[in-house]
């Protein structure tokens, strides 16, 4: 982990990238999905009788160093681009750990820095992730965030969350909800527009959180926030919008319609996503890892919908890197004069993340702008 001399400097998704953290799929494991706050983050749409048959324990090793390879391609162009990059610090996810309330027979991975680190401007936020077994992930990069607090960045943490079972609901038919016992959300809920931010209420993200997000950002400067509910009710919003530049937005067809394009987005031009273009995903036999169990991904067990080929990230407002299967989506990019520079994720869905996912963009050039007026 190089130490930063800079201090944050986050505020929106696209303006050019100088600072940034590239996951790792070092330690990958999928936890049990007997704990709800797994089956509701991983599975949500999975009924409990099919559980048992998703593999659980360390992702193939086929998996972990294909992603690998993946991942120090990205930050090899990155680096070329004259980006900082940095990676976590490797956490033990097979590390078994309890709270007074529950126990993890151990962690998930540390593959997207997105989900549990809110960048606002010169602020770095821990967020309250609902998923007991990410509970200690953000330690991975402690040392970056303490080499930022000496920079001269503010430093936040959502309330420590108890994730005590009354958070974990069920609706009619058995599959999980989020409850509302305290404010919880991952980071990957939010996306930032200058000094508009957007949230998205779904099962990794509750009203509570969106009223602490709310009660926080006022601390933080003019911003307005804007909650986005009835969307797309489960894992992230960065496989639902991509904001692209000012004034242009990249939304997936199967959970927005026209009529249902976000109030504050109206206006703006639209690039509806077209149908995600099938990634060979890795295959279920194990690789004979250290688990016996290992897991390949079978392609009807993963963690992210065949959407995640729209997760990209902007580099600049002209530059986007892509996943190269999807090559609908970077002609559509193209004509709309963006560069694109296509990259593999060869198990973007076993895993659950795309470009945006596994980058945690800590310094763009971008200030607190006004993009909606
Ligand atoms: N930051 C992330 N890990 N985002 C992943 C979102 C994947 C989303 N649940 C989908 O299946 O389309």
């Amino acid at each position: 982990m190089s130490s930063s001399a800079r201090p944050v400097n986050s505020w929106d998704e696209f303006s050019t990238l100088r600072e940034v953290v590239v996951g790792s799929a070092v330690g990958a494991r999928l936890p049990s999905q007997a704990d709800p706050s797994s089956w509701l983050s991983c599975f949500p749409k999975t009924p409990a009788d099919e559980l048992a048959a998703i593999p659980v324990g360390s992702y193939a090793r086929r998996v972990v160093e294909e992603t690998e390879e993946d991942l120090e391609a990205l930050c090899a162009t990155l680096r070329d681009l004259g980006v900082t990059v940095h990676r976590p610090e490797v956490i033990d996810h097979a590390a078994e750990f309890a709270s007074p309330q529950w126990s993890a027979e151990g962690g998930f991975h540390s593959y997207c820095p997105r989900d549990l680190t809110l960048v606002v401007g010169d602020t770095v936020i821990e967020v309250a992730s609902p998923m007991r077994a990410r509970y200690f992930e953000v330690f991975g990069l402690r040392t970056l965030f303490h080499d930022y607090l000496r920079a001269g960045s503010r430093w936040l943490c959502a309330p420590r969350p108890q994730l005590r079972d009354e958070l974990f609901e069920f609706d009619e038919d058995g599959l999980p909800l989020l409850g509302e016992s305290e404010p919880v959300f991952d980071a990957a809920n939010v996306l930032r527009l200058g000094r508009d931010v957007f949230y998205q209420v779904s099962r990794s993200g509750n009203e509570l959180g969106l009223r602490w997000l709310e009660s926080t950002l006022g601390l933080l400067g003019d911003l307005r926030l804007h909650p986005l509910r009835g969307i797309y009710g489960y894992t992230h919003i960065d496989s639902t919008i991509a904001l692209l530049r000012p004034g242009l937005v990249l939304l997936n067809p199967e959970r927005i319609r026209p009529d249902t394009v976000p109030e504050a987005l109206r206006g703006w031009d639209v690039l509806w996503c077209p149908p995600a273009e099938a990634v060979a995903q890795a295959p279920a036999e194990p690789a004979g890892g250290p688990a016996p169990e290992a897991l390949g991904g079978a392609p009807e067990h993963t963690l992210s919908e065949s959407w995640i080929g729209m997760n990209l990230l902007m580099v600049n407002p002209e530059t986007a890197i892509v996943e190269s299967g999807q090559r609908g989506l970077i002609k559509q990019l193209e004509h709309a004069g963006i560069t694109v520079l296509p990259h593999r994720l060869r198990h973007s869905r076993v895993l659950g993340g795309g470009f945006h996912c596994v980058t945690l963009d800590t310094r763009r050039d971008g200030g607190p702008e006004d993009y909606l007026s």
